[in-house]
């Protein structure tokens, strides 16, 4: 690989830097910029219908700035704008903000576009970068500073033609990431002299991370940095706009956060140019996950995923961070134990979460317990209990639990994948309730004479044979143990028992498991579900036995 090719990039250093030493307490001001930067990514733009779905999904979750086009770059973009405006889809809270380059034929237009919107962020940008100003402007610093207070002074006159509307004025010196410093508080204050921003009409100067050059802690020294430098802090709304391409946009937004930036741009799941925009559903939720009140509605996460994949046409990742198909699953056996245990230790309404492997509890993003474990060959006892549980009610006591995850892992790694609920479950009445037994239980009918004696006698068909048992015992199970041990001429005895109710809903109301040992030591489980508590350990007895059986066979 040839990476003496690159060049390392850093372009300052902050020696006295605090943002290391700060905690993020509060929700920054949220923009959206789905509508363009997310949909100027497309393959396929998004058309009006896809457009407003998103818009009014957007408004929905409390995005108060939503960047809504770049209107003057396409006819669609523009005539969405006019649109949301005439048919009066804005909220009276909700700021439209519009996108424009620095040249004059393109804001005459933006501004055509915004007319009749209470409230719009115009939003101008031009290229700072050495790069840029380099290959594609071919113009030094002064020119790349004419071309921004050109147009800062065309937008300032052009808001007259608009006077219904409170304009806002948003500057970026686009590819900030590859412009030096002090030429970029240079720019931004030479925008700042023709806007002349007040604290109560601020201008928002957003810090582009345009191409993801340099690392986050890099990005975070240089915010501090400028919001300690520029000119009327309390005039700026110093913001920032992340994206990807090292694939730390989420941690760059996060420390410039702690450095002094007071807003983030950014999209639903991190959509955008490339790699991506930062994705704000994963801020918000990062924030929520430290007791912060994210002020984005992501409380049904499923429903949000959709609308983006479908007016996105782009799939979420099923392991996108908090929105993956999979990030609420455990498929591998000691997490799954863990999450079980962790879950059983949890009170329903408890109040703090905390279970090991979830680092939120999925139901706050509209996500289901149910999900959260799935079973396949790397899964253990744990997981299989956790399912045969939740989905079917039984509570597997634990060497059962080992027994039957055995069944399970054998039935997996031939299939090489996962087992649903529905598989698990024909598994399980494979195992322990077959219906071509050698070995079936017809009826009984249990006495007792005094404390210790239950007599039971049993009408069993054995191998396709009519029998009748009979045994006594210190109660049901173990009577009915002595007539088999009689019948089969096999040592047979119960070393353990559980038995639990079932459900309400349910046909059977009991379930009893019993492990019995056999000849030469082996052991079994067997399990019994019937309406009444009495059959079901005995069913559960003639189960072991049937499978003792079966395995000196
Ligand atoms: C990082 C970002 O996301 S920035 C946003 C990028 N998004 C887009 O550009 C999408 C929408 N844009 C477009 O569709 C087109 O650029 C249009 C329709 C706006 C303009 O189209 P055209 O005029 O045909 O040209 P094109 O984009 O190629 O123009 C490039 C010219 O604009 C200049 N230019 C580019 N950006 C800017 C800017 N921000 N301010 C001033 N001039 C600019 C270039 O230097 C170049 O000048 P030249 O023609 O003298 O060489
Ligand atoms: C227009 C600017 C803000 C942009 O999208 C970027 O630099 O990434
Ligand atoms: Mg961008």
């Amino acid at each position: 690989m040839p990476y003496e090719r690159y060049r390392s990039y850093r372009p300052l250093v902050l020696a006295d830097r605090t943002w290391p030493d700060r905690e993020l307490t509060a929700a920054p001001r949220w923009c959206s910029v789905d509508l363009r930067d997310g949909n100027q990514a497309l393959i396929d733009p998004m058309d009006p219908a896809r457009k407003l779905r998103f818009f009014e999904t957007l408004v929905g979750m409390g995005f108060k700035e939503i960047e809504v086009g770049f209107p003057a770059a396409s006819q669609p973009d523009f005539d969405f704008i006019r649109q949301i405006i005439e048919e009066d889809r804005i909220p009276d809270d909700v700021a439209i903000q519009v996108l424009v380059q620095c040249r004059p034929e393109l804001i005459d237009r933006t501004f055509e576009a915004i007319r009749g919107a209470a409230n719009a962020v115009v939003h101008f940008y031009n290229s700072t970068s050495t790069l840029q100003r380099r290959v594609v402007f071919g113009l030094d610093k002064g020119g790349i500073a004419d071309i921004a207070t050109s147009a800062a002074r065309l937008v300032r006159k052009m808001a007259d033609t608009v006077p219904g509307t409170n304009v806002v004025y948003e500057y970026s010196p686009e590819s900030f990431t590859g412009t030096e410093p002090d030429f970029a508080v240079e720019i931004c204050e030479a925008v700042m002299a023709v806007i002349e921003p007040t604290a109560d009409r601020p201008i928002i100067l957003n810090l582009p991370n345009t191409v993801e050059m340099y690392g986050p802690q890099v990005y975070a020294d240089v915010i501090e940095w400028f919001g300690r430098t520029i000119r009327d802090r309390d005039a700026v709304i110093l913001s920032v706009h992340p994206h990807n391409d090292r694939g730390t946009a989420v941690a760059a937004a996060e420390l410039a956060q702690l450095a002094g930036a007071d807003r983030v741009e950014g999209t639903l799941f991190g959509n955008g140019e490339r790699t991506g925009n930062v994705d704000v559903v994963n801020l918000a939720l990062n924030l929520f996950s430290q007791g912060v009140d994210p002020r984005l509605d992501v409380s049904d996460i499923d429903a949000l995923k959709h609308v983006a994949e479908h007016c996105n046409r782009l799939p979420v990742h099923p392991r996108h961070p908090y929105a993956g198909d999979l990030v609420y699953t455990a498929f591998s056996g000691s997490h799954q134990d863990a999450i079980k245990k962790g879950m059983a230790a949890l009170d329903e309404d408890y109040e703090a979460w905390e279970v090991p492997y979830l680092p939120i509890d999925p139901k706050h993003v509209g996500r289901t317990y149910e999900a959260i474990i799935r079973v396949n060959s790397q899964s253990g006892k744990g997981g299989v209990a956790y399912l045969m549980d939740t989905e079917h009610g039984l509570d597997l006591p634990r060497r059962l639990q080992v027994e039957f995850s055995k069944e399970v892992q054998a039935v997996t790694e031939a299939s090489g994948t996962e087992i649903k609920a529905g598989e698990l479950w024909e598994v399980f009445t494979r195992t322990y309730l077959p219906d071509d037994a050698g070995v079936r239980l017809l009826s009984s009918e249990t006495t007792t004479s005094g404390e210790h004696a239950t007599r039971v006698t049993a009408q069993v068909l054995v191998d396709g044979h009519h029998r009748t048992l009979t045994g006594e015992g210190n109660g049901p199970v173990a009577a009915l143990v002595e007539g088999l041990r009689a019948e089969l001429g096999v040592e047979l005895s119960v070393r353990d028992f559980h038995q639990h109710a079932l459900t309400e809903g349910t046909e059977a109301s009991a379930a009893a498991y019993v492990e019995m040992v056999g000849p030469a030591g082996r052991t079994a489980w067997g399990v019994g579900i019937d309406s009444s508590t009495l059959d079901a350990g005995l069913q559960a007895v003639i189960s072991a036995a049937n499978r003792l059986r079966s395995s000196v066979g």
